[in-house]
């Protein structure tokens, strides 16, 4: 089965040959994009969408959210708005009812999530483990992420549970924890940050996680200066989230990540020389009341930046990603072009899936060319300047993941 896209508006490809289009037209066939080009030329096909002058984007890929937890932590939240700061132990309270809460519910619960982000254009996911803190919990976090999104990370490593000590702790993570999650997970992320995880103890996890074949990713400097974006660079780790506090070296290590990097030759999960992105997480930083990461400066040193939502019931609980790229041009400065980039392609390169095929033989996504996954976003509005220029309006129109209409 085709469809043909036509009568497109703006069609933001964030693809490097494509660029961004007017008057445009897309076919999709089956799962994948087969032909984009000029309206006016555009090949028949089964069926045919009028996009009436719309604006077309790729889908946007979340790189960093916690979607399997049950719970309410409105009471933390409130006491933030009245004034207290951010502090990791409230975790521990999603914990706790995460561990209550049944298989069942914790499905539905994360169904539910998906179902709520893609209804607002997002049409690839990542998710953490992390509010389960013990090996059966853990475990049962894995297994449920793994049939709820397209990508896991173990994040046993989120908080040292009450009455452990970090040490022991941190060896569970890396020894039986590592163990019971492994077939259900490609990634492993630790939270190195004052009242979590050590950098000494952060090795230790990420040293086993990499001994283990997955991929690495950081939760780095988001309460303040620290060595989260450093061993990050040191481990080749994908991404470093959060990074709020930044020296200068920090800026530079993560760019001199890239050096040896090529796009082209370079393509997909495990290949070549890959640096760190950094995912700037705009609406946790609001929030939080945290200042804003940095991500203009990220962007002018030429480090690659992912923008994603950071859903999870303590810092961030929102699956908005419009928001996230509103607040991104508004707050920090990036242009929209910027702010889609770091949304969509951003994301996808973040999950090392932004171009090729992978081992499992998936497609690309994140970026609108021939032969990447069809997983587009039509807003209801001529240009995706309306994101930031209208924000809080729910622009989204229609959404396609793997070629089937999802809203
Ligand atoms: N910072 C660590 N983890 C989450 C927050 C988790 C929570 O507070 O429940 C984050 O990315 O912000
Ligand atoms: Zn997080």
């Amino acid at each position: 089965m085709s469809e043909l896209i036509t009568n497109i508006g703006e069609l933001m490809t964030q693809d490097r040959e494509q660029g961004t289009r007017r008057k445009a037209a897309v076919v999709l066939e089956g799962e994948r994009i087969a032909w984009i080009g000029d309206a006016i030329h555009a090949p028949a096909a089964d069926t045919v969408v009028d996009a009436q002058g719309r604006a077309v984007l790729p889908g946007w890929v979340d790189s960093h959210t916690h979607l399997i937890f049950a719970g309410d932590r409105t009471a933390e939240f409130e006491a933030r708005v009245a004034g207290e700061s951010y502090k990791a132990g409230g975790i521990a309270v999603s914990v706790e009812a995460t561990r209550a809460a049944s298989d069942y519910d914790l499905t539905r619960l994360g169904l539910g999530r998906v179902a709520e982000a893609m209804s607002q254009g997002t049409t690839y996911l990542e998710t953490k483990t992390g509010y389960g803190l013990d090996v059966e919990e853990e475990r049962r976090s894995a297994r449920i992420a793994s049939t709820v999104v397209d990508e896991v990370t173990f994040l046993g490593a989120h908080l040292v549970p009450q009455g452990i000590d970090a040490d022991a702790y941190t060896e569970l993570v890396c020894s039986e924890m590592l163990e019971a999650v492994r077939p259900y997970v490609s990634w492993a992320d630790v939270f190195c940050e004052r009242g979590a995880f050590t950098p000494e103890q952060s090795r230790r996890v990420l040293t086993a996680c990499r001994a283990a074949g997955l991929g690495l990713r950081v939760h780095g400097n988001q309460l303040g200066h620290g060595e989260g974006v450093a061993l990050a660079v040191e481990f080749g780790a994908a991404s470093v989230d959060h990074v709020n506090f930044l020296t200068d070296d920090d800026v530079s290590a993560l760019a001199q990540s890239w050096s040896g990097w090529d796009g082209a030759a370079n393509a997909g999960r495990g290949a070549g020389v890959r640096g760190t992105v950094a995912t700037v997480l705009p609406a946790c930083d609001l929030s939080t009341r945290a200042p804003l990461a940095p991500a203009k400066r990220l962007v002018q040193a030429g480090v690659p930046i992912a923008i994603a939502s950071n859903a999870n019931p303590g810092t961030s609980y929102t699956s908005s990603m419009a928001f996230c790229v509103a607040t991104a041009v508004l707050q920090m400065g990036l242009s929209v072009h910027e702010a889609v980039r770091a949304a969509t392609f951003g994301g996808a390169l973040a999950l090392g899936r932004e171009s090729g095929e992978d081992v499992d033989g998936q497609r690309a996504v994140g970026s609108i060319a021939v032969g990447h996954r069809a997983d587009l976003h039509m807003l209801r509005a001529p240009s995706a300047t309306h994101l930031a220029y209208r924000p809080g309006v729910p622009l989204t129109a229609a959404v396609w993941r793997a070629g089937v209409h999802a809203v």
